[in-house]
């Protein structure tokens, strides 16, 4: 119950997120989007990319608000990056999408085979089904999203395990995949399959000029979809700290001080984290700023004596974190004092 509160004030405190101006929608977008409409009605199915950290804020809104998406319903949602996302998350999302019927959902890791593989598997049965079973038909699948979702990466590891035998030729092609989001310009088609044959056309990702939520801007930046620096980052980070205020995971972060550092550990319930103290061996993310901003978030939250589900106290504790982290990194709080 208290983790809903304060989850809901930290929505709150989203929406006080200022800046979010559009300034992501360009004119490549804007020629992208034409050039995906018109192909829309040619395919015989959609691949809509979310990212999976993200699923809401990261629906490909563009289209759908100049009328349906999907050629007769013939839409797919994958969610992406399924390997960095919460997997309960994940899992309530992919059941509530087959509750709601409105389209069959499918969480992925591009980066892994097998995960690929189960992929391709359902976009190979889902063509047969449309194809009524011709062996030597031809399928053509439309890959959409909003940028950096992981669209690019997907067509490749489709390309390169559905064409192994092309891969001993060398004939492989390459899609750029990339950190940065707006890297794909133009709409290519990669073959993924034979018997049928099916060609995946890999788009630029293109992002409504206007979001759905007040949240979604700082969602979208922090997952790479739009470039921090288009928002205010000052308030990304708060937004970012409301967020994992909300939540339970920073009681992990004690374990951190076990691992050979010498600041206390503060005063929260240890039993969560002292199983998860292996999982932080094999975290490549911890250097050591993320491990000194993890020791400060922990100690800052659970010495917190405020109540986290209302909106006044959550700031609170994001002022004072702000405080103990440019504390902590000798930051000059010159910069801070002009913010406010
Ligand atoms: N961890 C993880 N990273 C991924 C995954 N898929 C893609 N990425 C990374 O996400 C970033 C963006 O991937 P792209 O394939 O370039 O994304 P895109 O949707 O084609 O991007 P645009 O060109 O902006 O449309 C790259 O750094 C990829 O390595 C995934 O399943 N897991």
């Amino acid at each position: 119950m208290a983790a809903a509160a304060a989850e809901t004030a930290s929505r709150r405190l989203g929406a006080a997120v200022r800046g979010l101006s559009g300034a992501w929608y360009g004119r490549h977008m804007a020629a992208a989007e034409r050039a995906i409409r018109t192909r829309l009605p040619l395919v015989d199915l959609v691949l809509e990319v979310r990212d999976a950290r993200v699923p809401a804020s990261s629906a490909f809104e563009s289209l759908r608000r100049r009328g349906p998406l999907e050629p007769d319903g013939r839409r797919f949602v994958v969610l992406n990056k399924a390997d960095l996302a919460d997997p309960s998350e994940t899992e309530k999302w992919t059941a509530y999408m087959k509750k709601q019927r409105t389209c069959p959902c499918i969480a992925v890791n591009s980066h892994n085979r097998e995960s690929i593989k189960e992929l391709l598997n359902v976009v190979r049965s889902r063509i047969r089904e449309i194809k009524h079973g011709e062996r030597d038909c031809t399928g053509t699948v439309l890959l959409v999203g909003i940028p950096n979702v992981g669209k690019s990466a997907i067509v490749n590891a489709m390309h390169q395990i559905g064409r192994i035998g092309a891969a001993d030729k060398g004939k492989l092609k390459h899609a750029i995949v990339s950190s940065h989001p707006g890297e794909t310009r133009d709409i290519s088609g990669y073959k993924v399959a034979s018997h049928p044959n099916i060609y995946v056309l890999d788009t630029p990702g293109v992002l409504s000029p206007r979001f759905a939520n007040d949240d979604s801007g700082p969602r979208l930046a922090l997952t790479g979809a739009i470039k921090g620096s288009l928002l205010d980052e000052y308030d990304i980070a708060q937004f970012l700290l409301a967020v994992v205020n909300s939540r339970e995971g920073y009681r992990s972060w004690e374990n951190l001080n076990q691992a050979g550092d010498t600041s206390s550990s503060g005063n929260a319930n240890t039993s969560r984290s002292h199983s998860k103290k292996r999982q932080y061996v094999s975290d490549h993310s911890q250097d050591f700023i993320v491990k000194a901003v993890r020791q400060v978030l922990f100690e800052t939250i659970s010495s917190f004596k405020g109540d986290l589900g209302k909106e006044d106290e959550l700031r609170r504790l994001v002022d004072r974190q702000f405080i103990s982290l440019q504390e902590a990194f000798k930051v000059s709080t010159e910069s801070s004092t002009q913010q406010s």
